[in-house]
């Protein structure tokens, strides 16, 4: 009998370099995502840890100066391929950023707008109960379910995160692309956040750039480690902070810099 041949991965990246004109920030990096899994990019400041996570949903089309070349794969499709519809593959590559982005509208209008655009709903009480999923699965529901007309830039920072992350969810994406999420919040706030992102896990394949090492050992499964644009060492969480193969990622995680 020949062995079942392994899971395909969700994502792949492969020999990913990103210039920003004749500078590098990123140099030949594989990495591979999986399904069901929380993946956290860790390293020192400037290491192309964003420039990196933002590859994998285009971001970096939005900035004139930046070139990526390699390949990044989505269930196997190149997502640098011409005839890849980007505004499609942010939908199912969703993003939440650093600091809180809701749009000036209502909370409601928030998650409802992706949907809308993407002609997800069928009828208002489709909408209407699309939204009202997203809230709960983002821990939000109970707090906004009687003011959901409220502005959303009224809520505080944390729950402004949850709507973002509420909104990213509406679309039903495969992939949620999370940078820095809980960097401008609080610990109370933060908290809830790394709760959210245990409970999405099983839903989404979840990348996740942190500053915060104790984050990365607290959310994620699979930890990679970058240094100066290169990707050091990938591997397990609890492998990688309690026997790292590599001597830079020893020094990092021993706080001997960074
Ligand atoms: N829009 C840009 N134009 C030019 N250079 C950029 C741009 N964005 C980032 N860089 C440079 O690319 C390198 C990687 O930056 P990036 O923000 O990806 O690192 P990072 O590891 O996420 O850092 P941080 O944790 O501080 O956000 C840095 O040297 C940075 O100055």
């Amino acid at each position: 009998m020949t062995p079942a041949s392994p899971a395909p991965h969700k994502m792949s990246a492969r020999g990913v370099s990103v210039f920003y004109g004749q500078k590098q920030a990123v140099k030949d990096v594989s990495i591979d995502v999986d399904m069901d899994k929380v993946t956290a990019f860790i390293g020192p400041s400037g290491c192309g840890k964003s420039t990196f996570l933002r590859t994998f949903n285009r971001m970096n089309d939005t900035i004139a100066s930046a070139r990526v070349t390699g390949e990044i794969t989505l269930d196997g499709a190149d997502i640098y391929a011409a005839d890849m519809d980007v505004v499609q593959l942010r939908a199912r590559v969703g993003m939440v950023f650093q600091k809180p982005n809701p749009f000036p509208k209502s909370i409601f209008e928030n998650v409802a707008y992706g949907p809308r655009i993407h002609g997800l709903a069928s009828s208002k009480s489709d909408l209407e109960g699309i939204v009202e999923r997203s809230l709960k699965r983002a821990g939000l529901w109970e707090e906004v379910k009687d003011r959901l007309s409220d502005s959303g830039t009224a809520l505080s920072g944390g729950q402004q995160q949850r709507l973002c992350i509420a909104r990213a969810i509406a679309v039903d994406p495969e992939v949620i692309l999370m940078d820095e999420p809980a960097s401008a919040l609080d610990p109370i706030a933060t908290a809830k956040i790394e709760e959210l992102i245990h409970e999405l896990r099983g839903r989404y394949a979840i990348v996740i750039v942190t500053h915060n090492m104790q984050q990365a050992a607290r959310v994620s499964q699979r930890t990679a480690f970058f240094h100066l644009g290169q990707l050091v060492e990938y591997g397990e969480t609890d492998n990688l902070f309690t026997a790292p193969r590599e001597e830079r990622t020893k020094d990092y995680i021993t706080g001997r810099y960074g």
